[in-house]
């Protein structure tokens, strides 16, 4: 389990997290939803470590929550250009037989230069290595985006498949990846997580935000 404790996170004076209290139990998938620049990047930054909180505790399984536990998709991914799909996996696993068992589903191609590889493959790419990484704690900030179809679904079967072992936080702006995938959906606002919903008040928040969206813009 990890446990957030008081955060605060700030960018010079613009208060971002603050007074954010709250667990993730382990074995679960935990969506974290908010409207744009609510804070949802910072919070799984600040979970990594790229982002020193002004105050507050993380706590995995009791101990501070540190790298070594965690593996991270970031929203944007970086690769260096001019090495293969398989030059990057071998960075997070030697052995070539455990990739390909799951390029086996993401069908990359690679032994072709990531220069040439589309959006959603990198993507694809960027989420074989975080699998590799075989970290109990998974941050996956829009993992969805720029998938096809065939990927999403892909994708969510191997979230179901492997969360028994893992505690997964992901964001997305797609509800209902969201809806299919979680156990639970943290709302951001305020700079705080405002409530949170288990699977059975899913539909009670989608009323929730559609209606202060159609309120917002005055339908
Ligand atoms: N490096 C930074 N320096 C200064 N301000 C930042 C920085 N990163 C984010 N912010 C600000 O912090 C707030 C939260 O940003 P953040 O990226 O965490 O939001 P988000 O919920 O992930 O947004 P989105 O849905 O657009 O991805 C925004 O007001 C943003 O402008």
């Amino acid at each position: 389990m990890i446990s957030v404790h008081n955060l605060r996170v700030s960018y010079n004076r613009q208060v971002v997290l603050d007074n954010l209290t709250t667990t993730f139990e382990a074995g679960k998938v935990h969506g974290i939803v908010g409207l744009n620049g609510t804070g949802k990047t910072t919070l799984l930054n600040t979970l990594f470590g790229f982002i020193k909180p002004a105050t507050g505790e993380i706590l995995y399984q009791g101990d501070k929550l540190t790298k070594k536990n965690i593996s991270y998709l970031e929203t944007t991914n970086f690769f260096y250009s001019n090495i293969t799909g398989q030059e990057y996996l071998r960075l997070f696993c030697s052995s070539s037989a455990t990739y390909e068992v799951w390029n086996d589903l993401f069908k990359l191609p690679l032994d072709n230069l990531i220069e040439g590889y589309s959006t959603g493959m990198k993507k694809k790419l960027a989420l074989l290595g975080v699998l590799l990484q075989d970290k109990p704690v998974l941050l996956l900030d829009e993992p969805f985006n720029g998938l096809d179809l065939e990927s999403i679904w892909l994708v969510k079967r191997i979230i179901a498949d492997i969360k028994p072992s893992k505690t997964i936080l992901l964001t997305s702006h797609i509800f209902e990846t969201l809806t299919s995938t979680c156990d639970y959906i943290y709302r951001l606002g305020n700079n705080s997580i405002a409530h949170t919903y288990s699977r059975e008040e899913f539909g009670q928040l989608q009323e929730q935000l559609y209606k202060e969206l159609d309120e917002k813009a005055g339908f």
